[in-house]
């Protein structure tokens, strides 16, 4: 059957991954492209497109209207990352796509980003700054909540969750970064591994944006040079795609959600260990800032025939 491309038949893309979360990245410096859902889903598919977690549109702010949003916030944000998932829905952030998108800028040469500098980036969640650390990227992620409150903070869970493969329902944390997600801690890593994440979970209450979904194991504490450190292990389902070998929000949410449940004394840096790799998650105040790295895969050219 002929793959429905739409608008970016024949259109040049570059492939990427941030810690295997990958991406299509579509170059539409102007904004001219008026891309649909049918078409992102196309070039998404695995099997009869390129393949990807998202689509990334590299456009500069001043093209969109959420772009002029962001420019009147930071006027330094030139470029604006354009996010959708694999079936074309749109999303407030991506914090791996948002690495892959600050390596391509500067790869590409439209940004000069030297190591130890950095760049601001206009996304629907705001403007984000990203620093380039040797081979690592670190994004200032803003501002986390959690829409349940200190209520639920306290508590630990605001949303029962029935996650298909585990046994009985399980208690959720909702946090917003500033898309949503809801993290659930599981007590081994056979349970992990038991979660069936190709079947839809259930949520009470229903979230009504959606949500991302993090499975958490938390693997204990370290001391090292003065500064406390804790790992976790993540799966997730992300809104929007299915399950993914990573998730940069989703390892921000998983990092506040696992800290909140240590109550005071708990670190303030997480390291998340995904399928796709790790992360770096630290937390100060009501920030979080994310480290990890950027790969670009392969340039392709999409057939229009
Ligand atoms: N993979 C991304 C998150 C992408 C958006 C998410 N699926 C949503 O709909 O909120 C990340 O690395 O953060």
């Amino acid at each position: 059957m002929t793959p429905t491309f739409g608008v970016l038949a024949g259109r040049a893309l570059t492939t990427g991954h941030g810690t295997e979360n990958d991406f299509v990245l579509v170059p539409d410096p102007d904004g001219e492209l008026a891309l649909g859902a049918a078409e992102v889903a196309a070039v998404c598919d695995r099997h009869a497109g390129v393949g990807a977690d998202g689509l990334i549109r590299v456009v500069r702010s001043r093209a969109l209207p959420e772009g002029a949003a962001v420019l009147a916030e930071e006027p330094a944000a030139e470029w604006f990352m354009d996010y959708r998932n694999a079936d074309g829905s749109l999303a407030e952030m991506c914090g791996n796509g948002v690495r892959v998108f600050a390596h391509y800028l500067r790869v590409s040469g439209l940004v000069d980003l030297p190591d130890g500098a950095s760049v601001v980036v206009g996304t629907r969640g705001g403007p984000r700054r990203i620093t380039l650390e040797g081979e690592l990227y670190t994004v200032d992620m803003g501002v986390w909540t959690m829409p349940g409150g200190p209520q639920a903070e306290a508590e630990g869970y605001d949303v029962v969750v029935d996650v298909p493969g585990l046994e009985g329902p399980r208690a959720g944390l909702r946090v917003t970064v500033p898309n949503p997600h809801t993290v659930v801690a599981l007590p081994d890593e056979a349970s992990l591994a038991a979660a069936q994440l190709t079947l839809p979970p259930t949520y009470d209450p229903v979230p009504p944006e959606g949500t991302n979904l993090e499975l958490v194991v938390p693997l204990g504490e370290d001391d090292g040079a003065g500064t406390s450190v804790g790992t976790v292990r993540m799966r997730v389902l992300e809104r929007g795609v299915g399950e993914t070998r990573s998730c940069g929000t989703g390892t921000c949410a998983a990092a506040l959600a696992v800290r909140a449940w240590g109550g005071a004394g708990a670190p303030d840096v997480w390291r998340v260990l995904v399928p796709g790799g790790e992360v770096t998650v630290r937390v100060a105040g009501d920030r979080v800032w994310l480290t990890g790295p950027a790969v670009l895969t392969a340039d392709v050219v999409l057939r229009g025939d």
